[in-house]
């Protein structure tokens, strides 16, 4: 069973793993965004046409600035540098901290990679602070694009894109987004960038499944700790693409059993392991149940269609 959160339960999670587990939160952070860098690594090690060889890699410039490592360790699924445009869009909470720890972890694999903060740095604070500060620091390359400033800059970033990612709000959004970011995200939208979102979608209500204003469409959803409820419904689901689970590098049982859980996802090898193949076929439902019976409970004869869900 795979556990289901609703945000008010996420955001408890975080908090009961901070203030009474004393794992720091820039130490969650760091885990969420590195996972989520692993599977960018992942899908960007996908698109090479072919294994380069290491001759390949000896002429290309980038190769010469970055370290090229062909040993895939657990965790590192990728031939460095990794050879990518990467565009990320930040905002100026914690959801925006993820995404300058993936941008970091990106740039130092040697993909292209550009920040864009939908705010004034003054504005990042905390966790979020020290990650946009390590990430420029380090010499990344990043951009302001506060309220009133236009969005060419992005558009022209987002146009020569492979990727981009939406760091602009995971479980912090509570009201629905308008003006300047909402602009934004109309921007990201747009883009034939393959989109992967931090988290969940911004703009998507984690509880409803409902966009809140205007919601990002992503490919791909890399969500932290556990799924959010509102990724399963069917906007929802549009809205999330393909989801990532990353754990946070703290053991589940002592949280939840705080914080509980909404709702949990049957695996399509658990829903199989209830029941036992029979000769036997419904007449009603040939396809959907007929062949299989659980142990001791006949689902043909008692005409149980409920459906299951399972992933
Ligand atoms: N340490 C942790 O807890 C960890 C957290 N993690 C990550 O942090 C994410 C949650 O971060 P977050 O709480 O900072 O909120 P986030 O989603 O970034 O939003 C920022 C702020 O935006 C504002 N706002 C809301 N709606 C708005 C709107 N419509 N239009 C404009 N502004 C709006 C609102 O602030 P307000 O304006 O109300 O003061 C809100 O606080 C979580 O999804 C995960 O990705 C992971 O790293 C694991 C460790
Ligand atoms: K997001």
């Amino acid at each position: 069973m795979i556990p289901v959160l609703t945000r008010a339960q996420m955001r408890a999670f975080d908090k009961y793993a901070i203030e009474t587990c004393h794992v720091p939160g820039v130490v969650l952070m760091e885990n969420a965004g590195r996972g989520a860098a692993d599977v960018l690594s992942a899908m960007i090690e996908a698109r090479r046409p072919h294994t380069p060889s290491r001759e390949a890699d000896a002429i290309s410039a980038r190769a010469r600035s970055f370290p090229v490592r062909h040993v895939q360790s657990p965790g590192q699924p990728a031939t460095y540098p990794l050879e990518a445009r990467v565009v990320v869009v930040c905002g100026t909470g914690n959801n925006g901290g993820d995404g300058f720890v993936v941008a970091r972890h990106l740039y130092a694999r040697g993909a292209e990679v550009e920040v864009y903060l939908a705010g004034k740095s003054e504005k990042v604070m905390g966790d979020a602070r020290i990650n946009h500060d390590a990430y420029i620091d380090l010499g990344g390359r990043f951009f302001e694009l506060p309220e009133g400033a236009g969005l060419g800059p992005l558009h022209t970033a987002l146009a020569r894109a492979d990727f981009v990612i939406d760091a602009l709000f995971g479980t912090g959004l509570d009201r629905p987004i308008t003006g300047h970011l909402a602009d934004v995200i109309a921007v990201l939208n747009d883009a034939a960038a393959r989109c992967v979102a931090l988290d969940i979608p911004s703009g998507l209500d984690a509880d409803s499944g409902a966009p809140l204003g205007i919601a990002v469409r992503a490919d791909d959803t890399v969500t932290f700790g556990h799924l959010k409820i509102g990724m399963l419904t069917p906007e929802g689901a549009r809205l999330a693409g393909n989801v990532h689970v990353v754990d946070l590098g703290v053991p589940d049982p002592p949280i939840l059993t705080h914080v509980g859980v909404v709702a949990e996802v049957i695996r399509r090898e658990t829903v199989g392991s209830y029941f036992a193949p029979t000769p036997e076929r419904s007449p009603a439902f040939p396809r959907q149940v007929g062949a299989w019976t659980r142990p001791g409970v006949d689902l043909t004869r008692r005409g149980d269609t409920r459906p299951v869900a399972s992933q």
